[in-house]
């Protein structure tokens, strides 16, 4: 199975791009729905969490008020490294059972949507990485459209993750998704030759199907072995 590695900064068009893996028929594991499952009332994240930063953070009904809890681990990277420890094992696991469910029905490219790819140090179960950037200002003015924030609390958010320049120097393939939505979709189409290139030997091995074959290998093997060796002893 090939995993190719989906990431970039907050807001410069990762979930675009996903969506346009997902209209070609690739699935995506998107590491934000996972970390928000991860987060319902009542799951083991959701208790190491409200017990870590006390009940102020919930709503009425008990679900985390989320735009609270990234007021607070936003603007302090003590708190957000905190949020980020106590999550990290549920997150991993969250996104190791969804590949495996994609794995069992058989995908032989898979796409890992996931934010802190590199933060994470998530990047070396993918191959290729890709990266989404976007220069910083029309970044900036993007986030604060799309999630209606004050200049602070977007500028916040960008600067609580390695530098999008910096994540492009990490990547096989950058996305430039400065322009409008026509130029990524004319980028993406280069993007999907490159990952929909035949399986290399490994990535095979790594398949349902390559699995399949290693195991009927063996059994064809021992059975073969089996008959020769009763033969010679006759
Ligand atoms: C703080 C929370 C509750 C804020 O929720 P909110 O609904 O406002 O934002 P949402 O979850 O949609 O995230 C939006 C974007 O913020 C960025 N982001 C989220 N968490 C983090 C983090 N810990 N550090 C840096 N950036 C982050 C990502 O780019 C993400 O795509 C939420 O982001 C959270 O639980 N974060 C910790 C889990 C995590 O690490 N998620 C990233 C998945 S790898
Ligand atoms: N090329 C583009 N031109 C104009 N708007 C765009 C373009 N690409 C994305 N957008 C818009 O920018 C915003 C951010 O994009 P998107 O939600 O895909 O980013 P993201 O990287 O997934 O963000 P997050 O890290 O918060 O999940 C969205 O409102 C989206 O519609």
């Amino acid at each position: 199975m090939r995993i190719v590695g989906l990431t970039g900064g907050i807001a410069s068009g990762k979930s675009t791009v996903s969506n346009l893996f997902k209209t070609h028929g690739i699935p995506v594991v998107d590491a934000d729905l996972v970390a928000r499952d991860v987060l319902k009332k009542g799951t083991g994240g959701w208790k190491k969490v409200v017990s870590a930063f006390g009940e102020d953070i919930l709503q009425p009904d008990g679900e985390v008020d989320r735009p609270k809890l990234g007021q607070i681990v936003f603007s302090n990277p003590e708190k957000r490294q905190l949020l980020n420890r106590l999550l990290a094992p549920y997150i991993s696991s969250g996104i190791f059972w969804e590949m495996l469910k994609l794995w069992m029905k058989g995908f032989k490219v898979i796409v890992l949507d996931v934010p802190l790819l590199f933060e994470a140090k998530m990047d070396k179960w993918t191959k290729p990485i890709i990266v989404v950037w976007v220069d910083p200002e029309t970044q900036l003015q993007r986030l604060m459209l799309r999630d209606r924030t004050s200049e602070d609390d977007a500028q916040n958010r960008i600067n609580a993750q390695m530098s999008l320049d910096l994540k492009r120097t990490r990547a096989d393939i950058v996305i430039d998704n400065t322009g409008s939505l026509e130029d990524l979709k004319e980028q993406f189409q280069n993007v999907l030759f490159e990952v929909t290139k035949p399986l290399t030997w490994t990535e095979f091995g790594l398949s349902r199907q390559g699995a399949a074959s290693v195991l009927v290998s063996i059994i064809v093997g021992v059975l073969i072995f089996r008959k020769v060796y009763s033969t010679e002893s006759l």
